[in-house]
């Protein structure tokens, strides 16, 4: 894989997420040199990577800045970083809930911008990163955007920005969901009587073990269920739980509804 890495990389904040995905750059060959990180603990961040805790009185030119704080910081972090963003500088936004007419108005000399939503599984290269940019955004930027993103897994342009709360619930959000999930089955075995760590790993295990088969099979997720469903069988009498009055796909449904209207409310200020 050969990406063309950007001239600098100013990271606005490096907590859970763009750690994960600065730590994958590095992995993947990422000079430290080329990074600065602005944190307000000015704790240090990886072996030649500079942390800073103000902003520099200048960005060197070529520069990329990935927004990576929380988004009801956008406004304090714009007044002070707009005045240093020239034509030549870059913007990646994995803000959550705040779109891409939002930014432009706070970074009018900025013509290349990249909404991105990665979920946390990027820090392993498995991720999964979805991607908007407008019009005005230019097509080498984009390329060199997307680039930048394809070694953390899987990237989505999505070209329609309206969709964009929608796939930050289903991706941005999935892990955490996963992560429920895995910890429900674990203690729903131990609400049946098996040891609460056997329990816990064997829980884990099957997840890890059926999504690695599900992205290698030619099959869909549906077809791979039935298969595991012997006719008159135990899984069967299991599934019709979860298929009972679309159960599961309800519960699903309105969980991605309920995450995509908190980045519609965020998007409007609340
Ligand atoms: N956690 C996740 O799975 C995902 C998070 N995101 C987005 O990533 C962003 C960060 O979320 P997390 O990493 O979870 O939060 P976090 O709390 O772990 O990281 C936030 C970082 O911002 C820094 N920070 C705080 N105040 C700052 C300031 N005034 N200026 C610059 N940096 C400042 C903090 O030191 C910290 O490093 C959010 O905008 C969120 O919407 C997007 C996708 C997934
Ligand atoms: O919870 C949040 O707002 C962000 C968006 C996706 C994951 N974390």
């Amino acid at each position: 894989m050969t990406i063309c890495w950007p001239d600098h990389l100013f990271l606005v904040g490096c907590g859970n997420m763009a750690g994960q995905m600065l730590a994958r750059w590095l992995d993947c060959g990422l000079d430290p040199a080329r990074v600065t990180v602005l944190r307000p603990s000015g704790r240090s961040v990886a072996d030649g990577v500079a942390v800073v805790m103000t902003y520099p009185a200048t960005l060197p030119a070529g520069t990329t800045i990935l927004l990576g704080m929380k988004p009801y910081q956008i406004a304090d972090v714009a007044t002070a970083l707009a005045p240093l963003c020239g034509a030549d500088v870059r913007i990646v936004s994995i803000l959550a809930g705040t779109p891409i007419a939002d930014l432009r108005a706070r970074f009018p000399a900025v013509r290349d911008m990249v909404r991105a939503m990665p979920n946390l599984p990027v820090g392993l290269g498995e991720g999964v990163t979805a991607l908007f940019a407008d019009d005005r955004t230019s097509v080498q930027a984009k390329a060199d955007i997307g680039g930048l993103i394809e070694p953390l897994g899987l990237a989505e342009w999505i070209g329609d920005e309206a969709l964009f709360n929608q796939v930050t619930a289903l991706s941005g959000c999935g892990p955490a969901f996963l992560f429920r999930f895995i910890d429900a089955l674990a203690r729903a075995g131990e609400a049946l009587g098996i040891p609460a760590d056997q329990a816990a790993r064997m829980a884990l295990a099957t997840v890890q073990g059926s999504a690695s088969m599900a992205a290698r099979a030619s099959d869909s997720p549906g077809v791979l269920a039935d298969r595991v469903a012997s006719p008159g069988g135990m899984t069967r009498e299991g599934m019709n739980v979860l298929d009972a009055d679309d159960r599961l796909l309800a519960l699903l449904t309105d969980t991605l509804a309920a995450a995509r209207d908190r980045g519609e409310a965020m998007a409007r200020g609340a």
